[in-house]
């Protein structure tokens, strides 16, 4: 069985983050613009903070990629922190004189910790009285590393299989884009043209509307992003064990995105509300005497495995936990009550956080693919799905 696996490294102010994917077939086509280009997507959204305005997430192939093709190795990419020069000391791998470090405020220990964020839980867990070193890991600066793995797989995807993966933001806060509204497979472009990345001129402007409040009043806030995939076979993950199944491998991939605390597929939670008459997706022949589904409540997900039709998952976004308005805490040095620490901050990520889904559900999904069609090069892969479809279609 072939395996897909990815590992990153690096700090939110440390010199890069890097990230590395292991198992893709040879062949597949890639460029340091189009893991850039995805890159500068995933720094849009009406509500991020100061540092995307500047942050130029410099790109860098280190390895498993040769004259705009994956070779079969690992691929290794470099994404830069442009702010490192003013991070080389108090982020230094090596040692520093400590007389040094006490100079620099940036080194002063964050002893009051966020609710809501790392801080406390990763303290009492690593043992430091500081939540610098947690943060730094903690951020969601890494997604950075994910979303740069996540564009090789999803070339990898589109040009084995013919997938396409799509978001949009589908709640902000308060405003929600109405029911039905769904990016195709080609509105990339048309929904990453939106401040807010919503298809719905009037919940956009209302999505806005609740961003630039929160500011105002020092607050924060959070949303629900929608991923689809089209062109997915049916048949990735499997019923046989539940850690094979497809559901739980992209819902832990979305939730182990920082800040998502609910993941729904389909129609997901409003199914439980309906009866079965009304939950699920009948089964037809279309004029062409494909196999397909009436409707799209289960998300395209049945038994743990993808059904053929356009997935559909949503993950829910708490608010950014650095709050303006600082919430009450601890000092940890004192342990008398304080209020929180704060440092620039998104008011709002929900934008961002849809990219980031969107490199993770292409990881998972290039993964399954793998797993079910093997190959080691981008050739030998699509025959192997080519033949699939041709036998079901036969069937
Ligand atoms: C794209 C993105 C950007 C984020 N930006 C911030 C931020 O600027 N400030 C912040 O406190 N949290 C931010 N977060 C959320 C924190 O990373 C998150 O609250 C923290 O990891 C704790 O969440 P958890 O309890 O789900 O792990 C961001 C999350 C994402 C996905
Ligand atoms: C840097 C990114 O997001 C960061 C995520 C983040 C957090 O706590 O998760 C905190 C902020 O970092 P900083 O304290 O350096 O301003 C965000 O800017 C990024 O997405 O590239």
């Amino acid at each position: 069985m072939s395996t897909l696996r990815w590992l990153t490294a690096g700090e939110s102010h440390g010199p890069a983050l890097t990230a590395v994917l292991e198992g893709l077939p040879a062949g597949v086509e890639i460029s340091t613009k189009a893991v850039a280009d995805s890159l500068a997507r995933r720094r849009l959204g009406h509500g991020r903070g100061a540092r995307m305005a500047f942050e130029r997430d410099e790109v860098t192939f280190l390895g498993g990629v040769r004259h705009g093709l994956t070779q079969g190795g690992p691929v290794s990419i470099q994404v830069g922190n442009t702010e490192w020069p003013k991070w080389q000391t108090v982020m230094a791998a090596d040692g520093v004189d400590p007389e040094v470090l006490a100079g620099r405020a940036r080194n002063a220990p964050l002893s009051r910790p966020r609710p809501g964020h790392a801080d406390l839980a990763g303290m009492q867990k690593y043992g430091f009285d500081d939540a610098r070193p947690v943060l730094e890991r903690a951020s969601a600066r890494e997604t950075a590393a994910r979303v740069a793995v996540g564009e090789v797989a999803r070339a990898f995807l589109a040009q084995a299989y013919g997938i396409t993966i799509v978001s949009h933001v589908v709640s902000l806060g308060g405003a929600a884009a109405p029911e039905g509204v769904v990016p195709g497979p080609d509105d990339t472009d048309r929904v990453d043209a939106d401040p807010v990345r919503c298809l719905d001129p009037e919940a956009s402007a209302a999505m806005v509307a609740e961003v630039d409040r929160a500011h105002e009043n020092g607050d924060t806030l959070g949303g629900v992003v929608e991923v689809l995939a089209y062109g997915l076979p049916p048949g990735l993950g499997s019923y046989v064990h539940g850690d094979r199944r497809i559901d739980s491998r992209l819902a832990a991939a979305l939730m182990g995105i920082q800040a998502i605390k609910g993941v729904e597929f389909g129609d997901g939670f409003g199914l439980a509300k309906v009866p079965g008459s009304l939950a699920h997706d009948e089964i037809e022949r279309d004029g062409d005497g494909a196999v397909r589904r009436r409707t799209a409540r289960s998300g395209g997900v049945e038994g743990g495995m993808t059904t053929g039709e356009p997935l559909r998952v949503r993950a829910a976004m708490k608010p950014i936990a650095t709050v303006p308005r600082a919430l009450a805490t601890i000092d940890v040095a004192t342990g008398e009550p304080a209020v929180a620490h704060h440092q620039r901050s998104d008011v709002c990520a929900v934008p961002a956080a849809a990219v980031v889904a969107e490199a993770m559900t292409a990881l998972v999904l290039a993964h399954a693919a793998l797993e079910k069609f093997g190959g080691d090069s981008l050739a030998e892969t699509a025959r192997n799905h080519r033949g699939y479809l041709e036998n079901l279609a036969v069937r």
